[in-house]
């Protein structure tokens, strides 16, 4: 279980995030919405260690991510805003490199490396070196990464971006498979249909907090709408517009 505790964080004295609250259950998928600039990048940055918090804790298990980051990323698969690939080299290259960083060798990264490469289709890009790999291809690469090493945490930004109908089928079966496994998956997007079909539990954000959460179906339940697309709408539009009355006219 991932733990998120009163996150906080500014810009040039902006709050992005104004004390975030929420778990990442294991066996479970959970879908972080939000509008363009809401915060969720920032907020999964923060979550992999990638970025420092100005207040709140995030605990994987018992292990804290500011403390014991090296620890965690052992088991942590992470897709972010901003992926480095090398391009001078080969998709088996660049993925062996990583395999190997997180200890994998002989016969174990040779199945890891080929369990990859099956699931997500790589065959035919994984002799090709990765210069002018197009954005759905560096996503598939990216994917891979985060995978190689069977991770029991999954927190991946935007994972479906880029990718083709039958890429983002095959990620959806690979998500199933590790949420079956017991792994504990957070993952976000701006497409509802994927969220819907995925999400055992969807988080909404809104100017620095999480306004809503639930089920697709409780959401939709929660103000009586009729498509998961409404009812986020109503969650991280309205209460925008709610919070920007109550400000203006306070009680
Ligand atoms: N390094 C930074 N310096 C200054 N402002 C930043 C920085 N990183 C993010 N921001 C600002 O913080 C806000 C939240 O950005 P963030 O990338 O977390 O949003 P997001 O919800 O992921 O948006 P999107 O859906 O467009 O990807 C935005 O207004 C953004 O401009």
């Amino acid at each position: 279980m991932i733990k998120v505790r009163g996150l906080k964080k500014s810009f040039a004295n902006t709050a992005v995030l104004r004390g975030i609250n929420f778990d990442v259950p294991d066996g479970k998928i959970t879908t972080l919405l939000g509008a363009n600039g809401a915060g969720k990048t920032t907020c999964l940055r923060i979550l992999t260690g990638l970025m420092t918090p100005e207040g709140g804790t995030v605990h994987f298990d018992a292990l804290e991510i500011q403390k014991e980051t090296q620890q965690i990323r052992r088991r942590l698969g992470v897709i972010s805003d901003r992926e480095g690939l090398y391009e001078r080299l080969t998709v088996a290259e660049y993925l062996d490199i990583f395999a190997s960083m997180q200890g994998l060798g002989g016969e174990a990264k040779a199945e890891a490396l080929a369990s990859v490469r099956d699931s997500l289709g790589l065959d035919g890009l994984w002799s090709r070196r990765m210069k002018g790999f197009s954005q759905g291809e560096r996503m598939k690469v990216s994917l891979a990464r985060a995978l190689v090493h069977k991770p029991h945490y999954l927190v991946l930004d935007e994972p479906t971006r880029g990718l083709d109908v039958l890429a983002v089928r095959l990620l959806r079966k690979t998500l199933n498979e590790l949420r079956d496994q017991g792994c504990a998956i957070l993952f976000s997007s701006h497409v509802m249909q994927e969220v819907e079909e995925l999400s055992d539990q969807v988080l909404v954000m809104s100017a620095g907090r999480i306004v809503a959460s639930g089920t697709p179906g409780g959401l939709k339940q929660q103000c009586a709408a009729a498509s998961l697309e409404d009812a986020f709408v109503e969650f991280a539009y309205g209460s925008e517009a709610r919070d920007k009355r109550a400000e203006e006219s306070p009680a």
